[in-house]
């Protein structure tokens, strides 16, 4: 029997889950959940919240059986250029992650944490690192290049680097298997429309564009980052407003997208504010979904022909009014959503757009804890 643990820390979350793998590979037999769980409110000065990740971690390990645990796969969010693919961490992986801190200052100090902590209570048992950024390797230099002076980019590692690799992997993968397809055949959109919001171009399961750039701050609205923006509102705001640079990071990554629109990071409760007449709500909503729409619209260019547009993760599989809003309008393109299909309280990948519609627009889970175990036991056996 294959034990294997993934631990996907986040910002202020915990995500963990313990699995027994039959057969020493996660996709020959389905593996059975031990375990699973999340640890939310990390940091926050409430009753019962734990006070830090090292804290909440040991009370998650301390309540998991862990005897016999052939590897610990661990999600870290930014590997930059060095890492295209799962690495076994020693301490010249660590210093990589903590070199990258800079370039996510929301992820790797969490993805650390868990790391350090699981190191220090399971010696002996290999830790696995699986990256976000692996999976965008593929980008080619067109599609990752910041078009600012190369010397200085070079020098500094300005370049588009791609996040939420594991989820658009899966799910564009699962794309093609519901279609019945094979994948290297099938181009699709991933939308990840998660708390972090990226969409992805897959060219037969390779990545060619995705909207997350040097840092996942890029793109898309969030619930707390504002996506894509004029540089000149960083120099306004530093110049004119007198606003330090940590301030406005920090504007920038945690008081903007939907929370700084409409004061609620939550999708759930922004449609309930829209639904109850909020004006504010629904400019957020708007701003939101338009902003896939252009995506949607630059990535069909991008790949020429498109078979599949995926939704994916909290949003994107939980939210038929975000689903319908960001493709309206675009059915001279072939893309239309089904109202019926669309709203259906069905769970699981499903298509929703109508029957034999030129592209195929599908909700399908993620799954990263899957592929980081996938990717974690191909590494270790
Ligand atoms: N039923 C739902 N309707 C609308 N939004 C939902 C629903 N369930 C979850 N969400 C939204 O999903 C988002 C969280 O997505 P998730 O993938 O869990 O994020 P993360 O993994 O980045 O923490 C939140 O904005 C939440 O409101
Ligand atoms: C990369 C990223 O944005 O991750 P998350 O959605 O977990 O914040
Ligand atoms: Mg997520």
């Amino acid at each position: 029997m294959t034990r294997v643990l993934v631990l996907n820390c986040g910002s202020s979350s915990v995500k963990y889950r313990l699995l027994d793998v039959p057969s020493g590979r996660v996709d020959e037999v389905e593996p059975a959940v031990v375990a699973s769980g999340t640890v939310e409110r990390i940091g926050e000065d409430a009753p019962g919240a734990p006070r830090d990740h090292a804290e909440a971690l040991a009370t998650v390990m301390a309540g998991l059986p862990l005897d016999g645990l052939t590897a610990v796969g661990h999600r870290v969010v930014h590997g930059g250029l060095t890492f295209t693919a799962p690495a076994i961490v020693d301490d010249t992986v660590i210093a990589a992650i903590r070199e990258l801190v800079p370039l996510a200052p929301l992820h790797n100090p969490a993805n650390l944490a868990g790391i350090e902590v699981a190191r220090a209570l399971l010696p002996g048992v290999p830790q696995v690192a699986v990256f976000d950024t692996a999976f965008h390797r593929t980008l080619s230099p067109a599609a990752s290049t910041y078009a600012i002076d190369a010397e200085t980019a070079t020098r500094y590692g300005i370049h588009r680097y791609g996040f939420h690799g594991t989820s658009h992997a899966i799910v564009s993968r699962r794309t093609a298997t519901l279609l019945d397809r094979p994948l290297a055949e099938v181009n699709t959109i991933t939308l990840h429309l998660g708390n972090g919001a990226s969409a992805c171009a897959v060219e037969g399961g390779r990545s060619v564009a995705t909207s997350m750039g040097l840092s996942p701050l890029e793109g898309l609205v969030m619930g707390t980052r504002s996506g894509d923006l004029d540089p000149t509102i960083i120099f306004h705001l530093h110049r004119v407003a007198g606003m330090p640079i940590d301030e406005i990071d920090d504007l920038l990554n945690r008081r903007s997208g939907l929370a700084g629109l409409a004061g609620v990071n939550d999708m759930r409760g922004l449609l309930a504010r829209r639904a109850g007449g909020d004006r504010a709500a629904a400019l957020a909503f708007e701003v939101y979904c338009r902003r896939i729409r252009s995506y949607v619209g630059a990535y069909y260019a991008e790949l020429g022909r498109l078979d599949a547009i995926t939704f994916t993760a909290g949003v994107g599989e939980n939210a038929p009014a975000v689903r319908a809003a960001a493709l309206a309008g675009l059915d001279r393109l072939g893309i239309e959503v089904d109202p019926v299909r669309n709203d259906t309280p069905e769970r699981g990948a499903r298509v929703i757009s109508p029957p034999g519609a030129p592209v195929a627009v599908c909700v399908v889970p993620t799954d990263e804890e899957w592929e980081i175990a996938s990717q974690t036991l191909g590494v270790v056996s």
